[in-house]
C-alpha cells in the first residue's frame, strides 16, 4: 500500500544504514529505548478495546442522527488526524449529512466568533477533545460553545450532544465531563498526543461523520503485518533510513508533497509528527509540505532555483484516483486543448507528477523521496497512519532522540500562564 522508490533520492540502498536500522529496529520491538512508556501505538490496531469501540459506534449513531454539524474542539495530536481522515476519506466538498468543523486550534476571537455566528440555528454537537484536559485553546473554545449549545438546546438535551475524549481518569476534562454527565471515551496512557490517531480522539468524530473505521483498523493491522521486519525490505524503515541519510549529507528540511488537494491535513499531521518527535537537541529535519499544482505556483520557483542542499523532497504518488474525470471534446477549441480530450484529469495529473520530479531532479539537482500510495480511501488512511509511525519511530531514534517526547512546546505554555496570571505559575 505504499512503495518507496529512491531512484530520484540521489541515494542507493548502500547509502542507509541497515546496521543501525536492525539494532533500532530491536529497540522498537523491545520496547527497550527513549520514551519506552508510549510505545502503546504499536500494537493498538490489534488490541484496543473492543466493547469500547462498540459503545463508541452506539454513542457516534444516536449523536449523527440528530445533528448536522460536529464541531471537534482539539489541538495538535487532539485536532491534526482527524481532520487528515476526514479530508482524505470523504473528500472537501462531499455532501453527507454531517458537516465536521473545528474549533480548539486557534484562539482567534475573529474565528471563533464567527464559528459561532455560524452555528446559530444549527443542528449541532461537540466532541471535545484534550488528553491532558488543560490546553488552554481548546479549554477557552469549548467554554464558549457549550454554553452556546446549551442556551440554543437547554441543559438536558445538551448533554446527549456533547462528548469528552480525554484521560481515562485524570485531568479538568474528565472531571468536567463526569460531573455534567457527558459520555467520555478513553486516550490510552501510553499513546501520545500525535500518535493518538486510531484512538477514540480520531475513531468518535469520525464515526460520527459516518467514515467506515473498521476499514481504517484494517489498513492499519495490514500495515501492522507488512511492516514487522528489521531491515531495509521494511518499506517504512526505508523511508526513515533514507531521510536520515539525507539529514547526514546535511539536508535542514523536507517537504512532504501531494498532487492530492484532499491530503493537505495529511501533511499537516505528518508534520506534527515528524517536527515533535524529532526537533529536539538541535537536532531534525525541518518538515514542511507542499499541495502542488497550488504550490507549482507559488514554491515551485524556490524549490526549481532557491538554495540548494537545504531541502529535498518526498512526494505522494497516488496511483489510482477514487473518483476520475475525463477532458471533454470542445467542438470551438477556442482554448486550444482539444489534444487533451479523451485523458483524464488523474492521467493529466500523474504526467505533471513525472515532469515536476524530472524537472526538480534533473535540472533543479533537488533529491526526491517516492511514495507511492494506492488511493485515497479509509484503508489507505489506516496504513498510512501506521507507516508514518513506525517511519518515525525509527528515523527518531537513528538520530538519537527521545521521538516520544515534547518538551520544547511547554516553554510558550509557561510564557502565556505567566503572563496571564495563571493561579500557580510564576
Ligand atoms: O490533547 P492535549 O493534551 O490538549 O494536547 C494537545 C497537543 O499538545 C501537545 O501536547 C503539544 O503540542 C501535543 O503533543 C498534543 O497533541
Amino acid at each position: 500500500m505504499i512503495k518507496v522508490d529512491l531512484q530520484h533520492s540521489g541515494l542507493s540502498i548502500t547509502d542507509l544504514n541497515e546496521a543501525k536500522v536492525k539494532k533500532v529496529h530491536e529497540m522498537i520491538i523491545n520496547k527497550s529505548g527513549k520514551g519506552n512508556d508510549f510505545l502503546g501505538w504499536i500494537e493498538w490496531p490489534k488490541t484496543f478495546d473492543k466493547k469500547e469501540y462498540e459503545k463508541m459506534k452506539k454513542v457516534a449513531s444516536s449523536l449523527r442522527n440528530k445533528i448536522d454539524v460536529l464541531v471537534t474542539v482539539g489541538i495538535g495530536g487532539s485536532y491534526l488526524g482527524i481532520r487528515a481522515a476526514d479530508e482524505m476519506i470523504r473528500g472537501i466538498n462531499h455532501s453527507d449529512k454531517v458537516q465536521v468543523i473545528y474549533a480548539g486550534h486557534t484562539m482567534s476571537s475573529t474565528y471563533v466568533s464567527q464559528l459561532s455566528e455560524y452555528l446559530k440555528g444549527k443542528k449541532f454537537g461537540i466532541c471535545v477533545i484534550s488528553k491532558s484536559g488543560t490546553t488552554t485553546e481548546p479549554g477557552i473554545a469549548f467554554r464558549a460553545l457549550e454554553k452556546q449549545l446549551i442556551d440554543q438546546v437547554g441543559d438536558e438535551n445538551s448533554k446527549e450532544l456533547i462528548v469528552a475524549v480525554t484521560d481515562s481518569a485524570k485531568g479538568a476534562l474528565k472531571t468536567l465531563a463526569d460531573n455534567k454527565g457527558y459520555p467520555t471515551f478513553v486516550i490510552p496512557d501510553d499513546i501520545g498526543g500525535r500518535f493518538s490517531v486510531l484512538t477514540p480522539v480520531g475513531i468518535f468524530p469520525l464515526l460520527v461523520a459516518g467514515v467506515n473505521t473498521d476499514n481504517i483498523f484494517a489498513g492499519a493491522i495490514k500495515a501492522m503485518d507488512e511492516l514487522v521486519k528489521g531491515d531495509l525490505s521494511n518499506e517504512a524503515y526505508k523511508y526513515a533510513a533514507a531521510r536520515n541519510a539525507l539529514y547526514n549529507q546535511g539536508y535542514k528540511a523536507e517537504a512532504l508533497v501531494a498532487y492530492e488537494l484532499q491530503m493537505q491535513y495529511t501533511a499537516e499531521w505528518w508534520k506534527q509528527l515528524f517536527g515533535e518527535s524529532e526537533g529536539k537537541d538541535n537536532k531534525g529535519l525541518y518538515p514542511t509540505s507542499m499541495i502542488f499544482s497550488t504550490d507549482l505556483h507559488s514554491l515551485g520557483q524556490w524549490v526549481q532555483e532557491g538554495a540548494r542542499n537545504v531541502l529535498f523532497e518526498t512526494v505522494i504518488k497516488v496511483k489510482e484516483p477514487v473518483a476520475n474525470m475525463l477532458v471533454e471534446t470542445d467542438a470551438d477549441n477556442y482554448d486550444g486543448l482539444n489534444y487533451l480530450a479523451g485523458k483524464s484529469f488523474h492521467e493529466i495529473n500523474s504526467t505533471a507528477i513525472e515532469g515536476v520530479i524530472d524537472a526538480h531532479v534533473n535540472t533543479g539537482k533537488m533529491p526526491n523521496i517516492v511514495l507511492e500510495f494506492d488511493k485515497m480511501d479509509d484503508i489507505q488512511f489506516g496504513y498510512l497512519v501506521y507507516f508514518f509511525e513506525i517511519a518515525v519511530a525509527m528515523s527518531g531514534y537513528l538520530l538519537e532522540v527521545n521521538p516520544f517526547d515534547q518538551p520544547g512546546v511547554e516553554v510558550y505554555k509557561y510564557n502565556m500562564f505567566k503572563l496571564l496570571g495563571k493561579p500557580g505559575v510564576k
